[in-house]
Order: C-alpha cells, then structure tokens, then sequence
C-alpha cells in the first residue's frame, strides 16, 4: 500500500512501558492525535518485572541486613525472622501502589486514546491491532514510535530444557508461591540483575552463586567498582565464580533443580541449584510484529539512526528496544527525541545527546556513574587526571555505620572539567546527581567546591574529592610568597 492521503493518528505509539508511555505523553501535550497500544500489562518492563519489584525485594533485604548488623549500633535484635511470603506481598504491593502513574486512566486523562492489544505493522502507515474477543482494527499514522522494549536473553545451552529455570520476567510469580527464598539459588550473569539480585536473596536467607563469565563482576564498570562489588557480596556470603562460562545444564528428573556445568581456565566444574536466574542481557524485542517484513529489522537488530528513525524515517524506536542503554530514565529521554522527531522532523529533528549517561546499581554500598570511568578513558586513549576522595573518612557515613566506598573523578588534566565519575558508597545513586547537574551544565569542579552542603551529609563527600583536586591544583608560587608575606608581617 502507498503512503495513505489522509492519516487517523498523527502518531502511533506501540508499547506502554517507559519509552512508550512518556512518548505518548509527550505527543499529547503538543496536541497531537495519539494512540498508544499496549499488550500487556500497563508500565512494561520497570513497573511489573523489573525497576519496581527488585528495588521493593531489595528494601527487604535491606531491613533484614539492618537487623542482623543492628548490634554494632548498641541494639540487642534476635536473628531476624524472614517471613518471605510477606516479603513477596511488599514487591506486589509496591507494584499496585506506583501502577496508577502508569494506568490507562491517568494517560486518558492527558490526552492519550489508550488501546489494549497487540500491535502490528500492516504497512509504514498502517497498524493493525488485534484485541482478545474482538476484531482486528486498523489506524493510520503519520508517525510510529515503535517501543517495545526487550526481553531477557536465553542463550540455547545444551540441557537447559530440563531445567526449570527463571528469568527476572517469570521470577516474581514463582517465588510469590514460596513459603521461604531457595536454598541453594544460582545467578547466572554478574551484571546489573546478577548482582542486585544475588545481595538481595543472601540477605534473606538463600545460600547464593553468581556466576560470571568475564575476570570481573560488572565488566562494564570501573575496575575499583568490580573489586568493592565483589568484597561487599562475598562479605555477606555470596560464593562468587568470576571467570566461569555456563557451558551446560543437567536437570533434575522430578523438574526440581539441577546442576550447571561451568567451564573456567584451569577446566570444567559443577554447581548444584534448587533455582537458578538467567541474567545474561537482555534482547530488543523485534519480532513478530510486522518488521521484518517491512525491512526494518535485520538479523533481531534494528538499526536507527541519531534521530531514532528507521529506514523508514516516520518509524521511529525507543527505550530498550532502540538501545544500547537499557534504563528506564534512558527511555524516557528518549521518547521525547521520538516524539519530537516524529511529530516535527521534517521541519526541524533533534539527536539524541548520548554524552551524559548516569547509572546506579542498587546494591549496598550502592554504585553509580556517570561519563567516562578510569578503564574507558585509558581504552579509549582519553588524557586525564585522577581525583580520589575515600568515604570512610566522612563524618556523615562514619556516624551512620556506612564508611566504606568512594568517589573518583576523571578531569581534563590542568583543568576542573569533569570528564567522569565513579562513586561507591551509601546513596551514591543521590550523590552522582550532583555531578551528572554540573557536566551538563558545564560547570567543574570548582563549582562544586564553592557550593556550600549542609554537614553532616553524604553530599560532603562530593565536596571533598573537589578539595581534593584544589590541593593539588594549589598555586605552589603563590603559596610560597603568601608565607613570606605572613612572615613579614609578622615582624
Ligand atoms: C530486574 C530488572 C531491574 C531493573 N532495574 C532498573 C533500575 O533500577 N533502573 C533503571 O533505570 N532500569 C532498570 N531496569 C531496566 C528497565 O526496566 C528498562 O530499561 C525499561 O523498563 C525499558 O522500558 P521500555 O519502555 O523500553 O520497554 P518495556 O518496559 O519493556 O515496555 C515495552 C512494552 O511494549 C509492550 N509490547 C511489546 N510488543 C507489543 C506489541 N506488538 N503490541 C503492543 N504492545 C507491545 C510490552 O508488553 C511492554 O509493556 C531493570 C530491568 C530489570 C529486568
Ligand atoms: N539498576 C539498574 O539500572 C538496573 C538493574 C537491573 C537491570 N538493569 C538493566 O537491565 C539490563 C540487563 O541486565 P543483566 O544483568 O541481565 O545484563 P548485563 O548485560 O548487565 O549482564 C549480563 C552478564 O552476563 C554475563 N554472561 C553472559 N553470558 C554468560 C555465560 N554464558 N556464562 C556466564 N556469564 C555470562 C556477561 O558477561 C554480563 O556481565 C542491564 O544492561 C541494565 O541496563 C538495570
């Protein structure tokens, strides 16, 4: 079919996850003609199987740990009790108070038509959506925003049919059913998900592996990052098999459990496992959907350019589905680009700006970063100077029990120009954003120094690392006369 004279929609959004949802919007409040379809469950990914749940398990981890360390703080707290059905009811409660910001009725109420079904792309300009009990419609649209989202990889290891595996999308209905965490829980994949995951089920009760295929946990991060993420879980009893690849499965014969070949540099081991999570990346979700017909896909990837258009420019892809970053904040950004593009690109079109990207990971110390981190630069052949500041000299984290981790800033050398930061610590996930405020703003470090911060307070610690670099970007010459100068008039 031709390009259509006439369109329904001026804008199509399929998927109501973060991208989809703030693209939508977006489009609504600029008074466009938008329709956002969405199969499933309203919120995607973050809302029901990801961000929400884990970081609800992972406050229940936190409080049990709080009680178990309670003593160092004088209070006298028996062995926690984990009450785990309780816990699972925290994660679902959690869920069913944040889902209204993401409801039909809230999007309706911006100007959204709201539609639940399964979206397809019949042609460029025509979607095709199929609802249960009912017949398939068709809408016309000038602009797609395709933001479908991703889904957790399963790679085809030899065996793993015969095991009852898990992935962050089917582990908070089977664990609802538990009376008590796993005994013996396996993660496999040392990432994001891996690691979070791994603290949070130690900490009530499961006896945890996690696995790794790379030298590090959190390849991706900062060296000094990996090391303090590795000493904060084995502390709490995670066995960590860094430099372990799963090369197999071998299920049990009743469905329950099983054992998990690995193969590391000296040869090949076994872990046994009651359950066992898949956290190894996760794939954009592209198929299925009228695509690959379309051309639009090609080899499960679909290509956009800086403008997140398709080959066809008035399809256009956020969040998880576009990539490469996969945060719930990343498509958000991105869906305003989408919009944007979509509904006004042929008269002016924006790239997306890529070059401040923060990231925590909710672990406890909590990690966080942002723009380039010491291995990246020296990688990427980037000049640049070294400024540390160690938290456990923080009056704030020494009171609170907390005095462990750190902050480094990469800078322009000679200059206060903040290429990078990478923070461990309590809170770090708050504290980065101080930093993340000041690049983007094109202020440096000396900035931050002059700001005054409330003491006692974690945010000190950002402070601090740019006294850091100030020490050691003193005026050596004028010192040196300041001091003769003082002598002088001392007589
Ligand atoms: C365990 C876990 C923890 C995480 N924690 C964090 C965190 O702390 N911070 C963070 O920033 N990010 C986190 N993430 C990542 C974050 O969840 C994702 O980056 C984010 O949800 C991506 O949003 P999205 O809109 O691109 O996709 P999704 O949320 O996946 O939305 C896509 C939607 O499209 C719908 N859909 C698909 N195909 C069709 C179709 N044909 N028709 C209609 N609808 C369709 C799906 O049903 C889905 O609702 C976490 C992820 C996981 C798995
Ligand atoms: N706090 C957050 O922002 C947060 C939390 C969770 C997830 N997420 C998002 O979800 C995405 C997916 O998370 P993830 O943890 O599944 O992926 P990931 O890409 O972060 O980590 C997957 C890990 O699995 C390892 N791996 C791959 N194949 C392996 C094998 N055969 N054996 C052993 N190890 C293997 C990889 O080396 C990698 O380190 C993340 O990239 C992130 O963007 C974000």
């Amino acid at each position: 079919m031709g390009k259509p004279r006439k369109f329904d929609r001026n804008i199509i959004v399929i998927g109501a996850g973060a991208a989809g949802l703030v693209g939508a919007y977006i489009s609504a409040a600029v008074k466009a003609k938008v329709t956002l379809i969405e199969s499933g469950n309203m919120g995607g990914d973050c809302l029901n199987t990801g961000c929400v749940p884990s970081k609800a398990l992972i406050q229940c981890a936190r409080v049990a740990h709080s009680a178990r360390t309670a003593e160092r703080f004088g209070v006298q707290v028996p062995e926690p009790e984990i009450n785990f059905p309780a816990v699972m009811a925290h994660v679902r409660k959690s869920i069913q108070e944040i889902e209204p910001h993401d409801s039909v009725e809230r999007y309706s109420d911006l100007g959204v038509e709201v539609v639940r079904g399964r979206a397809r792309l019949v042609d460029p300009w025509t979607v095709s959506i199929t609802q249960e009990g009912s017949e398939e419609h068709r809408l016309t649209a000038r602009a797609i925003i395709l933001a479908t989202g991703a889904e957790p990889a399963v790679p085809p290891l030899p065996g793993l049919d015969t095991v009852n595996y898990l992935t962050s999308e089917t582990l908070w209905d089977r664990f609802a059913q538990l009376d008590k965490a796993p005994s013996q829980l396996l993660l496999l994949g040392g990432g994001a998900i891996g690691c979070e995951l791994a603290q949070a089920f130690a900490r009530l009760g499961s006896t945890v592996t996690l696995i790794e295929r790379a030298e590090r946990l959190l390849p991706l991060e900062d060296h000094e990052v990996s090391a303090a993420v590795s000493r904060a879980l084995e502390s709490e009893g995670v066995q960590l098999l860094t430099g372990h690849e799963a090369i197999s499965f071998d299920g049990n014969n009743d469905g329950l459990g099983g054992a998990l070949i690995l193969r590391n540099s000296k040869g090949e081991i076994q872990v046994t496992f009651d359950e066992i999570i898949l956290a190894l990346g996760r794939r954009a979700r592209t198929g299925g959907f009228g695509l690959e017909a379309l051309g639009i896909v090609q080899d499960g990837k679909l290509p956009v350019d800086g403008y997140l258009r398709t080959r066809y420019h008035h399809i256009l892809a956020a969040g998880d589905l576009a990539g490469p970053y996969q945060f719930t904040h990343m498509a958000a950004h991105q869906a305003w680009y989408a919009a944007v593009n979509g509904l006004f690109g042929s008269i002016k079109k924006f790239a997306v700006d890529y070059r401040l990207v923060p990231s925590a990971i909710f672990i406890d110390p909590q990690v966080a970063s942002v723009g380039l981190s010491e291995d990246q630069a020296t990688e990427q052949g980037v000049a640049y100077e070294l400024t540390r500041y160690s938290i456990d000299d923080l009056d704030r984290a020494i009171v609170d029990g907390a005095a462990t981790g750190f902050i480094k800033v990469l800078t322009v050398p000679g200059r206060d120009k903040i290429l990078g930061v990478s923070i461990v610590g309590e809170n770090a996930a708050e504290l980065i954003a101080e930093f993340v405020f000041a690049m983007k703003q094109g202020m440096g470090l000396n900035k931050i120094l002059s700001t005054i911060h409330i003491y006692p307070t974690m945010a000190e610690a950002n402070k601090f690392v740019a006294g850091n670099w100030k020490r050691a970007h003193a005026p050596k010459g004028l010192l040196r006369w300041l001091e003769k100068y003082h002598r002088w008039r001392r007589g």
